[in-house]
Formats: C-alpha cells, sequence, structure tokens
C-alpha cells in the first residue's frame, strides 16, 4: 500500500492507465479511495467493479484530489491539458513529450518521465523512469512502486535514455508480433494448416523467449550455441544474418528513436 497518498490518474480509462490502475488495485498498492480516474467521459468504464475508485471528467478536480499525478495521454493531447498542479509529483507516460514541456504545461517542477510499454496489460511491461533534479528520495520510492505493480522499473539516469528506450523498450512489444506475422505468412506460404501454422509460430516463440531468459546471460551466447550445433537451424540463421537481419533491426530502432526524440 502506497500509504495514503491519492493518486490522479489522467487517462486512466486508456490502454496503459487503465493497465496501471487496474494493476495498483489488484495488487493492493491503492485502496480503491486512494485513486481519481479522469477520463473525456467521465464514466467508470474499467473500474466498474471498482466503487471506491472515483472517476471524474474534470482534471482539475482530479488535481484537487491527488498528491501524486500520473499522465496517460496520447503526446498530442498534452497542449489540452489546461491545470496547474503546484508542486505535485508528476509522473509522465508520454512518449516524444519532454520533462520540461510536461513541467511547463502543469506547472510542477517535480516530474517523472516513465515509458510503458504494452505489455504492461499482463502486469509483464518494463518501465524505465528518469527523475528531474527536484524529485526526492521519497518522491522516488513512491515512483518505483507505482510502476513496478505493471511489471519491471529502473530508474535511469539520463532523460535521452528514455527517449532511446522508448525505440527499444516501448515499442518492443511490437517486434515479436512482426517476427511472428513473417513467420506465419512463411508457414501459410508452405501450406501449412492455418491453425497449426499459428500455434506452431505462437508456442515457439514463447517457449523461446523463456528458454532465452532462463538459460542464456547474453542472447548471442544463444545463437552461437545453435550455429555451432551445425544442423538445420544453424542453415536457418545464417540466413537470416547474411541477409542484413541486424542492420534492419537496427534501422528500424534508430528510426523509432529519432521520432521519440522529435525527429
Ligand atoms: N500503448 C503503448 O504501448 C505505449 C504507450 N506509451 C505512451 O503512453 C501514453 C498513453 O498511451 P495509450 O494508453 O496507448 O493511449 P490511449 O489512447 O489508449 O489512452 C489515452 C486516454 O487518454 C484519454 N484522454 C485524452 N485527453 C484527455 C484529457 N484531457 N483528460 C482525460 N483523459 C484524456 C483518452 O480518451 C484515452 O482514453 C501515450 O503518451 C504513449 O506515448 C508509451 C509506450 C507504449
Ligand atoms: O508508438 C508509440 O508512439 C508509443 C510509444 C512507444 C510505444 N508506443
Amino acid at each position: 500500500m502506497l500509504e495514503s497518498a491519492v493518486v490522479g490518474l489522467i487517462g486512466g480509462q486508456g490502454w496503459v492507465g487503465r493497465a496501471l490502475g487496474l494493476a495498483l488495485l489488484e495488487k493492493n498498492l491503492l485502496a480503491p479511495e486512494q485513486l481519481v480516474i479522469s477520463s473525456r467521459s467521465g464514466k467508470r468504464g474499467a473500474y466498474v467493479d471498482w466503487p471506491g475508485v472515483r472517476c471524474v471528467q474534470d482534471n482539475r478536480q482530479l488535481a484537487d484530489l491527488a498528491d501524486v499525478i500520473v499522465l496517460s495521454i496520447r503526446p498530442q493531447d498534452l497542449v489540452d491539458i489546461d491545470i496547474q498542479v503546484g508542486d505535485k509529483l508528476v509522473i509522465s507516460l508520454l512518449a516524444m513529450a519532454s520533462q520540461q514541456a510536461v513541467s511547463h504545461q502543469l506547472g510542477s517542477q517535480r516530474v517523472v518521465r516513465a515509458m510503458p510499454n504494452a505489455a504492461a496489460e499482463i502486469q509483464r511491461g518494463y518501465f524505465p523512469w528518469y527523475a528531474s533534479p527536484a524529485i526526492s528520495d521519497a518522491d522516488r520510492g513512491i515512483v518505483q512502486a507505482l510502476l513496478e505493480s505493471c511489471g519491471t522499473a529502473r530508474e535511469v539516469s539520463s532523460e535521452d535514455a528514455i527517449d532511446y528506450l522508448t525505440a527499444v523498450s516501448g515499442a518492443g512489444p511490437a517486434y515479436p508480433a512482426l517476427l511472428a506475422q513473417a513467420m506465419l505468412s512463411h508457414a501459410r506460404q508452405a501450406g501449412l494448416d492455418g491453425d497449426v501454422a499459428r500455434e506452431a509460430v505462437m508456442q515457439t516463440l514463447m517457449g523461446g523467449s523463456l528458454l532465452l531468459e532462463q538459460q542464456a546471460a547474453e542472447p548471442g551466447e544463444m545463437v552461437k550455441r545453435l550455429v555451432d550445433y551445425q544442423g538445420t537451424t544453424a542453415e536457418g540463421l545464417r540466413t537470416m544474418i547474411e541477409g542484413g537481419f541486424e542492420r534492419v533491426v537496427h534501422e528500424g530502432l534508430q528510426a523509432a528513436y529519432r521520432t521519440a526524440r522529435g525527429g
């Protein structure tokens, strides 16, 4: 339980906001009365089973009620957030919005930038975060406890690391989906039954990821082990590597990083 702090979640009905709000409640880190949600509709939505949660439409009301404000709106909606929150702790989950921009918009110097990812929805997210100089050790404890409700949270030492990690971990859950799509289209073109193809790809990516997590300190070790085995896997890997797999991944990450920094 985060003692008695009241957390106000702006955008708490959205993808990430909802994941965070529900994780905090389900893990009993916040009592329902300690959570205030704002959304454009003001409706109870995802919090229908939590009658103690206050759902409001007006962000000024949320800012008055909350000790800690979490911003979980789309970056382009930041300019419409017309509230001044004094020196309250603000945790921004926005990509492409600097700490300075958030500070300017909400009027607080106590701003943390954190980067969620889509796996927050199943409480397996990775949340790096960066604290402005005005953040105290007590604030740091609150931020870490809030964010790790959805997975792993890690403080980083520069704001640029957040922009960089936006490309790696923020966008990251999409990359296995792209790999799965490519494997699946090949399996279907090869004439495999659709259901078997899907099951084979999904179970293999899941099993492979768990194996990687459990057995290999470095992903490269697992690749080397399989290349050294000199079987069919080695041939598949060699062809992908020689075809520029790493270069394409690096180019994709660089493009996402460039976008995260504002183009
Ligand atoms: N979805 C993801 O996987 C990731 C999202 N992010 C960041 O997280 C933030 C939230 O993203 P999502 O949850 O995906 O967006 P979303 O579009 O699902 O949710 C945003 C919510 O904010 C609400 N909203 C907009 N303006 C509002 C206002 N003035 N007052 C109250 N509510 C308002 C919207 O109605 C919506 O429910 C974004 O800034 C994004 O850059 C970062 C990394 C990954
Ligand atoms: O695509 C986006 O802009 C957000 C930030 C990283 C992942 N999702």
